[in-house]
């Protein structure tokens, strides 16, 4: 019986989807598979026992990915599951910073008891008026499972689009309307959009892309969008160009202190993949992955193993190995299976940067010494025998 724990509620129609080998357990420390949507487990200390995270949804910053890769632990994420119901929140975003709903609605409420609000309306409505995004310049930064929706979407609203992704995958590219321009550096998008809109991952290379410097590219009265991550965007840089009115609005998906409070500043409690839909998708691709890695050893979707899928599991027993990346891994697994006079019926072998993954489908037995002698290999991570 494996045994996962959620660290976040998941969806329960994800979660129905465990099959009679799972059940749950409170105890994160009892967990073969742990699923997680924002929780931050950088710091978490994680048990021997623990072999799968998944995360239910796109963004993995909140994930020890290198440490787990060390410590033969597999982390999924669920790519696209939760795409449209960002899509859809980046599209309110730019309507709510071209027209001012929300000093309107605000100044509603305000004047909720006064028995003239429709005659006053009419007087004062033109504090709230706005522009229109038909004609206007989007710049998406990032063109993969969100920047692709939203940018076919806003072409539908009449928008001139600009896309850039130096690394897009032929999968996006296909999906992607022919009407994107196409941008070649990012300065190009900077230098002629009027909404810029970011969908990249937060790392090391990301952190700080939105910044002054950047800025001083951009159209005055530019308006920035991130949807992203709020390490994205310099802070303090952010509220230095609303102040001066660089940046008209800047519409974001994360609160911090410093920018929470500022004019201009549109900001919105993480609400991007806050919808029934996304989450139900998301937590049935986790679920799915989490099963088919511990009761087949498939991996699909990982994001810091390679993804290697040899179908489900038949009667042989199939031996796993998540190890490094070096040379004559392989030859020692077979060697070793020779020695103890195994038959190897199917075996599959992939590489992601310092890592890789075998799986060998053996006839007969997978004794304990030949599990125990795999897992003595230099550079083995972690072995796992299904029967
Ligand atoms: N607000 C929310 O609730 C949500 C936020 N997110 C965030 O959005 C991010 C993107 O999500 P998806 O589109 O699903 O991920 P994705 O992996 O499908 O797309 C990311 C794209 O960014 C591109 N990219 C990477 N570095 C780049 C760079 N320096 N310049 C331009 N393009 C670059 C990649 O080539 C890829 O096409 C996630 O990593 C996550 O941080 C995702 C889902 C929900
Ligand atoms: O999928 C992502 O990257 C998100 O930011 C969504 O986060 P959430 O699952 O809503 O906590």
């Amino acid at each position: 019986m494996y045994k996962y724990h959620c660290l976040n509620p998941i969806a329960p129609v994800g979660l129905e989807k465990f099959d009679e080998d799972f059940t749950g357990t409170e105890k994160v420390q009892d967990a073969d598979a742990i699923l997680v949507r924002s929780a931050l487990m950088c710091d978490m200390e994680f048990d021997s026992k623990l072999k799968v995270i998944a995360r239910a949804g796109a963004g993995v910053n909140n994930i020890p990915l290198e440490r787990c890769a060390e410590e033969g632990i597999v982390v999924f994420n669920t790519p696209g599951a939760n795409a449209n119901g960002v899509k859809e929140l980046v599209i309110a975003g730019m309507l709510l910073a071209a027209r001012d709903i929300i000093g309107g609605i605000n100044w509603v409420q305000e004047h909720e008891e006064d028995g003239d609000i429709a005659r006053i309306t009419e007087k004062k409505k033109k504090l709230f008026s706005g522009t229109e995004l038909d004609g206007k310049k989007l710049g998406v930064i990032g063109l993969g499972a969100i920047g692709v929706l939203v940018a076919n979407t806003a072409t539908h609203l009449g928008m001139e689009v600009y896309g850039y992704d130096p690394y897009v995958s032929v999968d996006s590219a296909w999906k992607l309307s022919r009407s994107i321009q196409h941008a070649k550096t990012v300065d190009e998008l900077y230098k002629e959009c009027d909404y810029i809109t970011i969908h990249v991952p937060a790392t090391n290379d990301t952190k700080g892309m939105i910044d002054k410097d950047s800025i001083s590219l951009m159209k005055k009265g530019v308006v920035i969008l991130n949807f992203a991550r709020d390490i994205l965007v310099n802070g303090e840089d952010m509220v230095d160009a609303l102040v001066s009115g660089a940046v008209k609005h800047y519409v974001t998906d994360f609160p911090t202190p410093e920018i929470a409070g500022v004019k201009g500043a549109i900001v919105i409690p993480h609400l991007g993949a806050s919808t029934e839909e996304s989450e139900d998708n998301c937590a049935k691709m986790a679920v799915k992955e989490i099963m088919d890695y511990l009761k087949n050893g498939n991996i699909v979707h990982s994001v810091n193993y390679p993804d290697c899928d040899m179908g489900e599991k038949g009667e042989n027993p199939r031996i796993t190995i998540l190890h490094r990346n070096i040379p004559n891994m392989l030859g020692q697994f077979t060697a070793l299976l020779a020695k103890a006079n195994m038959n190897i019926s199917l075996l599959t072998n992939k590489s992601r940067k310092e890592y890789a993954y075998t799986m060998i489908d053996t006839e007969g037995e997978v004794t304990e010494e030949v599990e125990k002698a795999i897992s003595q290999i230099d550079g083995v991570l972690k072995v796992r025998v299904l029967l």
